[in-house]
């Protein structure tokens, strides 16, 4: 599930489109452009730009759950407990965060958004936490989704029990289909970034009729300022944002005001820079090497755990990104 869904998600980032250039083979693919083309003209133009905002609501639930979502794991990564991580039946791991942030993002949207039909497809289950064993588990999740709640004061509910939890988690378990809308969403994309303290991302997006119409992207450990030029000083958090053919923006997790962003208009690729996954299991670091040596890339790989690399992409931090299967 954790493999079908993040291939799904890649395709939810929605990158503002700038110049697409011909050494910029992943601009020019159509998922990952919301910008519209200069050739429609501007009644069509329009006609789009209207029915886009029909999504405003869903958008600004969406990052209201994200940023809900990614403060929660903030405080799990600063005081992680080794009962905290468990290994799924794939052999990959899931931690409390992971459920925590579920539960965060199903419980969000369907209180920001309370008349709508709700679908989420998402990638935890509850079946785990079902079992006797996992019952401390139950509880530390219960526990730090209420406390994320209340600190956050917008919602006056009494404290979620673990049934609650279980049942909101299950929200997540919608099948979606190409008609309606549907959210689908990674709690926490790159869990083992998150355990080595490195980058991961909260992915949510929103399909209306079988096509992405929004996409949030919160990652807490990102630099505000360009991954290559940052220090350890930098300030981290950031929060991307996109709503089909309103361009991406970004803002800091903590609220400063957004900003737009356009991917790297560079024409050289020797002044390029790429992306690749941390974990070589996950893509072939030697064939994306090649690639990259065939374009004539010249700069080091940029190596970073989850769709991070895409907020990264699509403020212009670098110009590719290489996902190679193995
Ligand atoms: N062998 C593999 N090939 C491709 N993707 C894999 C993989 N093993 C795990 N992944 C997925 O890669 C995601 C992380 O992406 P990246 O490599 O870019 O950091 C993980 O998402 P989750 O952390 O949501 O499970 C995981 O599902
Ligand atoms: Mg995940």
């Amino acid at each position: 599930m954790a493999s079908s869904l993040t291939s799904r998600l890649v395709h939810l980032n929605p990158i503002t489109k700038h110049t697409p250039t011909k050494l910029n083979p992943l601009k020019n693919s159509s998922s990952f452009y919301f910008s519209l083309p200069s050739s429609l003209n501007s009644r069509r133009r329009a006609v789009i730009m209207s029915s886009s905002s029909s999504y405003d609501k869903q958008l600004v639930a969406a990052k209201k759950a994200a940023s809900l979502a990614a403060r929660l794991c903030q405080n799990i990564q600063k005081g992680l407990l080794q009962s905290d991580v468990q290994s799924k039946s794939d052999k990959s791991p899931v931690t409390v965060a992971d459920y925590g942030s579920q539960v965060l993002v199903s419980f969000v949207l369907q209180k920001e958004l309370p008349s709508q039909a709700f679908s989420l497809v998402a990638e935890e289950d509850s079946g785990d936490l079902r079992k006797e064993e996992s019952q401390e588990t139950l509880q530390r999740i219960t526990k730090l989704v209420n406390d994320t709640i209340a600190s956050d004061g917008t919602y006056n509910v009494s404290p979620l029990t673990e049934a609650d939890v279980l049942t909101i988690i299950d929200c997540g378990t919608s099948e979606g289909g190409s008609s309606g809308q549907h959210w689908v969403l990674d709690p926490i994309d790159g869990t083992k970034g998150f355990l080595r303290g490195d980058q991961y991302a909260i992915a949510l997006g929103l399909l209306d009729e079988g096509k992405v119409v929004l996409g949030v992207l919160a990652c807490p450990n990102l630099p505000l300022e360009s991954i290559r030029t940052s220090s350890q000083n930098t300030k981290a958090g950031c929060l991307f944002s996109a709503q089909l053919s309103c361009g991406t923006y970004m803002e800091s997790l903590d609220g400063s005001p957004p900003v737009k962003v356009h991917v790297s208009d560079t024409e050289n690729s020797e002044e390029a820079s790429f992306f690749e996954s941390y974990e070589a299991a996950h893509s072939s670091h030697s064939l994306s090497g090649s690639i990259a040596k065939k374009l004539g890339v010249k700069a080091p790989p940029v190596r970073i755990d989850s769709q991070a690399k895409y907020g990264a992409l699509s403020r212009g931090d670098g110009a590719y990104i290489f996902t190679v299967s193995k």
